[in-house]
């Protein structure tokens, strides 16, 4: 690519760094902090990394030398998290003072030193090369740079590998072959982990370049799986790759490939056409059936977002709240929502994010409630190093600048402490903030939304929450229903279930529990019965959900006969015993007996032993 070509998209990279630099409150003048493990930590890291960096050593750094060997520059590999694992090569034109960046360990996340090649490349994904007044940090101009991250088997970014110098590095050709080390680094680790086992599909434009780096990679099993492929293989078949048959791949029978001479080029066509030169490697030990699925995943910490118009699933109330939410998607309009607690409001909010054009900003979500009412004021508002007894040396960016750009979700706002009540209400109007012990005022561009438990009016009447600012925030005003008056709940006592239940659990909800879900008040709303299911499933199995797989305090919340109204016909006290899921405590409720009495009355009719 011309340099003229890449210069829109690397400007804005750049300015895109430079304003996270902001907001992590660093300033040119800030001095970069390498964080250093300690030393316990720090040989754990590089035991744990120990084939990632003897990988990069032994088996890759050997094609560069000689390019390398001539430019006077500095090899960095850093893990996801920055930090340094190991250098090779020209170490000396580092001096003294910047020593400590150098040293394994080292972080050059952005939020520490800067925009920095290794911190950049890792903050946005991709490939980056950052001359030297790029740097955010002066102190770090002294250098240039280029890095490219290097992906495992399922596509998540494990590490980096940077080429530095203090002298001039031409981008292109540093860019270009960064991302060819990198991209050999993913190709030896990919061959490590599965050769032995997976047949190798290797294929490029032409017969000579089928042994490069830049050779498409896929790795695929004997039954046509295929189970993993490296980045430029999307690239060469112009697609994301699907993770399916290798016959929707490639224009060839899986039998053909399979009986290709091992290692002989042949020629290959794509199932869009293109013509490709290939070369299969079969496995020394193929592997068991069943393969591993090695396709790239969401992280698994991830938790399932609902999307905004998923919200209701008919109730009239919902669909309203996400009609109108929908309509001021990108006007500036504060929104405020009233809810029980647990009734979504936060799950709202994260959906209304995400359907916005913000949605890859920043989402800042504030508890007031738990954040201690002396120290609201200085997160959200951030303050200068030294600004109070206790502040830390840094000083501290605050929540709403944080959110700059994206969205500030403030939660629990009616117990927002008055005076902090009323420096937000200046925010809102002057659309800066300024930090505590500090003149300065930083512009701020927040979509704001607010959520409240509380009767926030009658709050406002009695004086505890400012109408001022109540005003401000609720430029929209949107109630969420509770659970219990939802027409739709049916539909989301499904939902949810589909939601936490494990591949295997196909066997539903019993019409008894049904039933009785239908009936209870759900004081707790969706969180509740999130966590009910989730009890339920796992008590459950692969079994439908029986009342008695229900933890046992749904019970109490129960109206007391609603037990026996979801089985028409129990009359003996077995049945009863049944129809609750066996919860003494409800049962002896119900009944008005104390507990031992009935598990006398039990045990004497055979009911429990
Ligand atoms: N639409 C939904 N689909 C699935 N689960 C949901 C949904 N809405 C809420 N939940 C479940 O309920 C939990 C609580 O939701 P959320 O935090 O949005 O409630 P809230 O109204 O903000 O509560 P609080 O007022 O106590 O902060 C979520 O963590 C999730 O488990």
């Amino acid at each position: 690519m011309t340099e003229a070509a890449r210069a829109p998209a690397h400007d804005t990279l750049i300015q895109e760094s430079w304003s996270r630099c902001r907001d992590y409150g660093l300033t040119h003048q800030s001095s970069p902090r390498f964080d250093p493990p300690a030393v316990g930590e720090l040989s754990a890291l590089l035991e744990s990394r120990q084939a990632l960096v003897q990988t990069t050593h032994q088996e890759v750094l050997p094609y560069y030398g000689t390019i390398l060997a001539n430019s006077n520059c500095l090899i960095m590999l850093a893990d996801d998290q920055g930090r340094l694992l190991q250098s090779w090569g020209d170490q000396r034109f580092i001096e003294p003072r910047q020593a400590a960046g150098f040293v394994a360990g080292a972080s050059w996340l952005e939020r520490y030193t800067g925009t920095n090649a290794i911190g950049t490349a890792l903050s946005c994904g991709q490939a980056v090369h950052i001359q030297h007044d790029e740097h955010f940090l002066k102190a770090n101009r002294f250098m240039t740079g280029s890095a490219s991250p290097i992906f495992d088997e399922q596509r998540r970014m494990i590490a980096v590998l940077d080429v530095s110098s203090d002298s001039y590095l031409p981008p292109a050709h540093t860019l270009g072959m960064v991302k060819m080390m990198s991209q050999s680094v993913e190709n030896r680790l990919l061959l490590k982990l599965f050769a032995d086992q997976y047949h190798l599909l290797s294929f490029n434009t032409s017969l000579d370049n089928l042994d490069s780096p830049w050779a498409g990679l896929v790795v695929f099993d004997e039954q046509g799986h295929v189970v993993s492929a490296n980045r430029r293989a999307d690239n060469l078949l112009g697609h994301a790759l699907t993770y399916g048959a290798i016959e929707q791949l490639f224009d060839v029978p899986l039998q053909q490939l399979l009986n290709q001479p091992d290692g002989q080029p042949f020629s290959l066509r794509t199932s869009g056409h293109f013509r490709f030169h290939a070369r299969v490697r079969r496995p020394a030990r193929p592997a068991p059936i069943q393969p591993r699925d090695f396709r790239p995943q969401a992280t698994p910490s991830t938790p399932q977002e609902p999307q905004l118009h998923t919200l209701s699933a008919g109730d009239a109330r919902m669909d309203k709240a996400v009609r109108q939410a929908e309509r001021l998607l990108e006007k500036d309009i504060p929104i405020l929502i009233q809810g029980e607690t647990g009734a979504g409001k936060e799950v709202f909010v994260k959906a209304l994010h995400q359907a916005s054009s913000r949605a890859n900003q920043p989402f800042i979500a504030v508890n007031c409630a738990a954040i201690p009412a002396e120290l609201v004021e200085s997160e959200l508002f951030g303050y200068e190093k030294g600004a109070f007894t206790g502040a830390s040396q840094k000083g501290h960016v605050g929540l709403i600048r944080k959110a700059h750009k994206g969205t500030l979700f403030l939660d629990e706002i009616g117990d927002m402490p008055l005076r902090v009540q009323a420096r937000l209400l200046r925010v809102l109007q002057e659309r800066c903030v300024q930090p505590l012990g500090s003149s300065e005022l930083h512009p701020v561009d927040v979509r704001l939304v607010s959520a409240t438990n509380r009767p926030l009016r009658q709050d406002v009447d009695s004086g505890q929450f400012r109408a001022d600012l109540y005003y401000r925030i609720s430029g929209l005003n949107l109630e969420l229903p509770p659970l219990r008056e939802r027409s739709d709940k049916q539909a989301l006592f499904q939902r949810l279930w589909e939601q936490h239940r494990e591949p295997h659990q196909r066997a539903g909800i019993s019409r008894e529990v049904l039933e009785l879900f239908q009936h209870h008040p759900w004081p707790g709303n969706l969180r509740q019965l999130s966590s009910v299911l989730r009890v339920a499933l796992a008590m459950a199995d692969d079994q439908a959900i029986r009342a008695e797989h229900l933890p046992d305090d749904f019970f109490l919340d129960l109206p007391t006969d609603t037990t026996l109204q979801a089985r028409p016909e129990p009359d003996d006290l077995a049945s009863q015993y049944q129809a609750c899921g066996g919860n003494i405590s409800y049962l002896a409720r119900h009944l008005g007996l104390s507990r031992n009495t009935l598990y006398k009355r039990l045990r004497e009719q055979g009911v429990r032993p």
